[in-house]
């Protein structure tokens, strides 16, 4: 049964790919000579952004589409060298 814990598991992946790259998408992407990296991860992030805006009007694959968005929001997030918690902090902080 998958859980909100697979957020945490992923992004630990993720900043894992950062510091001790692998042959793999991730490590790649953020390896690039460094403002390519930023810029590549951010490109995906509009793009992602346009396939689920497309997905919403169009009734198709709305929660895959969300998940690719989600996925590049964290890998820039995981790039910048934000924590986790710093997210989660910022989503209680709004709470009301
Ligand atoms: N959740 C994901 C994930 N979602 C998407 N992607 C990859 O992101 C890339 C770009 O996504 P796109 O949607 O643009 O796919 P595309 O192949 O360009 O095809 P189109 O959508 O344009 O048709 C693809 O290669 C996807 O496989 C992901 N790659 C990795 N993860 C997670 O990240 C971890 C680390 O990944 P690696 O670096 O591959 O080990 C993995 O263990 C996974 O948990």
């Amino acid at each position: 049964m998958a859980s909100d814990e697979i957020i945490r598991e992923v992004y630990k992946v993720l900043e894992e790919r950062r510091d001790n790259p692998i042959d793999s998408y991730t490590s790649k992407i953020m390896q690039d000579s460094d403002k390519k990296a930023e810029d590549k991860i951010l490109e995906k992030v509009a793009e992602e952004c346009g396939e689920v805006l497309l997905a919403a009007k169009n009734d198709e694959n709305l929660v895959y589409e969300s998940v690719d968005l989600i996925f590049h929001t964290l890998l820039i997030l995981v790039y910048k060298g934000i924590e986790i918690d710093e997210i989660f902090e910022e989503f209680a902080r709004r709470r009301h």
